[in-house]
């Protein structure tokens, strides 16, 4: 029974990276996964476009749909105003356990909260559970294919508003046709592409940019 990769990432956390310092763990991460073992973290090239966006949106309420290791929940929390916090769903338990670690490490854990599930169920409680209204941000790094019905349910539970800004990671790859076709020609959106590279690698990837209009 070896270590699985997700662990050794925490480990490496736990061994390399200051204790409550968000940037270091993001960078430990960084280095594992460039000279260590691959890992599909949005990584650091990605990372500063979803930087800058979260930066420009500046959130009071985020959701992410796919935790994995924390890496991203990382980058977001680190950027939200005081108060602010980051709802992300991961339905793997083993992930979820690594992701609480590399949170906490980072010293953010106040500003999230991790809850274990298929998206598909839980979008529809997230008022009931959390209390939200509306999301301010969206980021969608899960399963490729439920980007397209998992938008279409946060419309239909009301938890867009005028603005709601929905950030997408690996439209190019491994891609998202059916979300990509939807947000470019539905009228409910403004989208626009953010061409970049899969995470550690030359291979062409990006993020969509979709502003909910309401
Ligand atoms: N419904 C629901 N609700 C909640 C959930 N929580 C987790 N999941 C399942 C998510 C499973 C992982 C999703 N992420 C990816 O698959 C992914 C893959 C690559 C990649 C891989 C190999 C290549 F050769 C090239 C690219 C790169 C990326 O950046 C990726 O994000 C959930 N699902
Ligand atoms: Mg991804």
């Amino acid at each position: 029974t070896g270590s699985t990769r997700p662990q050794r990432l925490l480990r490496a956390v736990q061994k390399k990276a200051t204790q409550g310092d968000p940037q270091s763990v993001i960078a430990t991460i960084d280095d594992f996964c460039r000279h260590s073992e691959w890992a599909m973290n949005v990584g650091d090239e990605k990372g500063l476009i979803l930087d800058s966006i979260v930066s420009e949106v500046n959130p009071s309420t985020a959701l992410e749909l796919g935790t994995y290791c924390g890496y991203s929940t990382v980058r977001i929390a680190r950027l939200l105003p005081p108060g602010g916090r980051c709802i992300t769903l991961e339905f793997n338990p083993a992930y979820a356990a690594v992701a609480r670690q590399v949170i906490a490490w980072a010293g953010i854990q106040d500003k999230v909260q991790l809850v274990e599930g298929p998206s598909g169920d839980l979008i529809p409680q997230m008022k009931e559970l959390f209390g939200v209204q509306t999301f301010d941000f969206v980021f969608l790094d899960h399963w490729k294919d439920r980007y397209l019905p998992d938008a279409k349910l946060l419309e239909e539970c009301g938890l867009l508003r005028e603005g709601t800004v929905l950030l997408a990671d690996n439209v190019i790859c491994p891609g998202t046709p059916e979300y990509l076709q939807y947000v470019r020609n539905s009228p409910r959106y403004e989208s626009r592409y953010f061409k970049s590279h899969l995470e550690y690698t030359k291979v062409e990837d990006g993020l969509e940019k979709s502003v909910f209009l309401g």
